[in-house]
């Protein structure tokens, strides 16, 4: 639940049915982009988040406070903790519904702080597809699977064609994903 009035999904949506080679239950998902700021191992104070496939359509990631991710002394940044669940949510399409897909809106409620050296929980959901459009939500919680809420989001996802990243960013961008060994060895249902 939210504070937000607003129904979610906002429209109609099919069930979001994870695709049939996602990765199972348990598997420990990799980085989708060593550079990535949410879960590359080459951004010195990147937040590092790692994820592992949960059961029913779900993705539980983690990722630790630390001083670099600071707003008021002590306590995360809140633009910092959307960082966060932009990637865990954005990881929740990716690999479940094996689709490209892109943030076009991402909606967080910051419901108390949290504090330099806590781990941040956060598990993430596929809500429903409709179209181009994937609604996911997640919790995040403080220190456990079970701990108190800090934070929920709730984000709509855009399909895009690999063109997206070539148009925008540039050919040269998915050669880097393709080097990077991860994007090359999904079979991506479109625009592979
Ligand atoms: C990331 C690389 C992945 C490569 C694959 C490797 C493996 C990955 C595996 C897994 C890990 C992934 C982890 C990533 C995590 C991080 C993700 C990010 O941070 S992404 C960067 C931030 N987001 C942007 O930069 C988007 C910027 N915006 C755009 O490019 C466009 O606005 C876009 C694509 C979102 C939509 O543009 P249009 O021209 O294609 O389509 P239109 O018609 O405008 O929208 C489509 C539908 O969506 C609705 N829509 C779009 N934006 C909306 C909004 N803000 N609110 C409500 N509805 C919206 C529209 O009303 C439309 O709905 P109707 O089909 O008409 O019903």
């Amino acid at each position: 639940m939210t504070k937000s009035a607003q129904p979610w999904p906002p429209v109609e949506t099919e069930p979001a049915v994870p695709h049939p080679q996602a990765p199972p239950a348990g598997t420990k998902l990799g980085m989708h982009y060593e550079h990535c700021f949410g879960c590359g191992d080459q951004q010195d104070a990147g937040l590092r988040l790692r994820s592992t496939v949960g059961d029913g359509g779900t993705v539980h990631s983690q990722f630790l406070v630390t001083e670099a991710h600071q707003g008021a002394p002590g306590l995360a940044h809140g633009g910092l903790l959307a960082c966060a669940f932009d990637e865990a949510l954005g990881a929740t399409v990716g690999h479940l519904l094996r689709r490209p897909a892109v943030t076009g809106k991402l909606e967080t409620d910051f419901v108390q702080p949290v504090p330099v050296g806590s781990t941040l929980f956060i598990c993430a959901k596929l809500d429903g597809v409709a179209g181009r459009k994937i609604y996911v939500s997640a919790d995040g919680r403080l220190d456990a699977e079970d701990g108190p809420i800090a934070l929920r989001a709730r984000g709509l996802f855009v399909q895009v064609g690999f063109e997206h990243f070539a148009k925008h960013a540039g050919e040269e961008s998915v050669e880097r994903l393709k080097a990077s060994g991860r994007a090359a060895e999904r079979d991506w249902d479109i625009n592979p």
